[in-house]
């Protein structure tokens, strides 16, 4: 096999899919590293939720290749069996459990890993709740704990949402537009806040927002039309004529 493929935690190769004739993806084609932050931007239609459904199984391509983790091809998985492997989403709107403590969402989220019987007569470990002190660090969350969810403000919902996901301990982490109806503040400590996922899993977002992007400074994807129109450094793919035309200049 390609080493392309093994040495990468996420490989898309001419990927395409249509909906009614309508070409969503177009031989759409890119590879995540291990460990690897990455920023996916675009225009509205050009198919990074499409993209998005395609890697958790939602949506099947019509062909092209995807790989996860070295060589496991996922079109042959069903959305249960990749997220079993591995891949968390975190979609745009939070869905907390508004009624419930920080904690106690985390906690079940920590559980739901497990399964309902395991669960019903599941006591947290130490170990457990030291990795929910440790989660709650890295969502900015620790001195909330003990809230109702519903006290928090809309970005530290996404934070806690964000924390629910890495309770289950993803490879890869697909996040979709995470800052939008973020303040500046909350906005800027998601940049942070991903860097630091990033350190231990390869995480993969969708965002608009220009200036969180560059606040990430990693590298960046630019897609329209279902495919890759510009891939580098924001420096690079924000004076690129086509992505100024299609995309920055609209
Ligand atoms: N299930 C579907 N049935 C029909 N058309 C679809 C379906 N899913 C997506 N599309 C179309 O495919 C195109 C790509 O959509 P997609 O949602 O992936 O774009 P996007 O880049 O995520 O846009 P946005 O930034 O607005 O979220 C759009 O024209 C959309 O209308």
């Amino acid at each position: 096999m390609d080493s392309k493929i093994t040495n990468s935690i996420l490989y898309l190769d001419n990927v395409s899919v249509s909906f009614d004739g309508f070409r969503a993806l177009n031989a759409l084609s890119f590879v995540i590293e291990p460990g690897e932050l990455r920023a996916i931007i675009g225009p509205n239609g050009a198919g990074k939720t499409t993209m998005m459904d395609i890697i958790t199984g939602k949506t099947r391509p019509d062909q092209g290749e995807v790989y996860f983790d070295g060589a496991i091809d996922l079109t042959r998985k069903d959305e249960a069996e990749i997220a079993q492997l591995g891949i968390g989403r975190k979609f745009q709107k939070p869905t907390v459990f508004e009624s419930h403590t920080i904690w106690d969402n985390l906690e079940l989220a920590l559980n739901r890993k497990r399964g309902v019987f395991s669960t019903l007569f599941y006591r947290l470990t130490a170990e457990d709740k030291a990795r929910i002190e440790h989660i709650l660090e890295t969502v900015r969350l620790t001195a909330r704990k003990n809230d109702y969810a519903a006290n928090l403000s809309h970005g530290q919902k996404q934070w806690l949402e964000i924390g629910m996901l890495l309770a289950q301990e993803p490879k890869l982490l697909l996040v979709d537009e995470p800052v939008a109806g973020m303040t500046d503040a909350e906005t800027s400590e998601t940049a942070l806040l991903l860097k630091d996922i990033a350190k231990t899993r390869s995480v993969v977002v969708v965002e608009h927002d220009m200036g969180f992007i560059r606040d990430l400074g990693v590298k960046v994807t630019c897609l329209a039309e279902g495919s890759v129109l510009a891939e580098g450094s924001i420096d690079f793919v924000s004076n690129d004529p086509k992505v100024i035309e299609n995309y920055l200049g609209r």
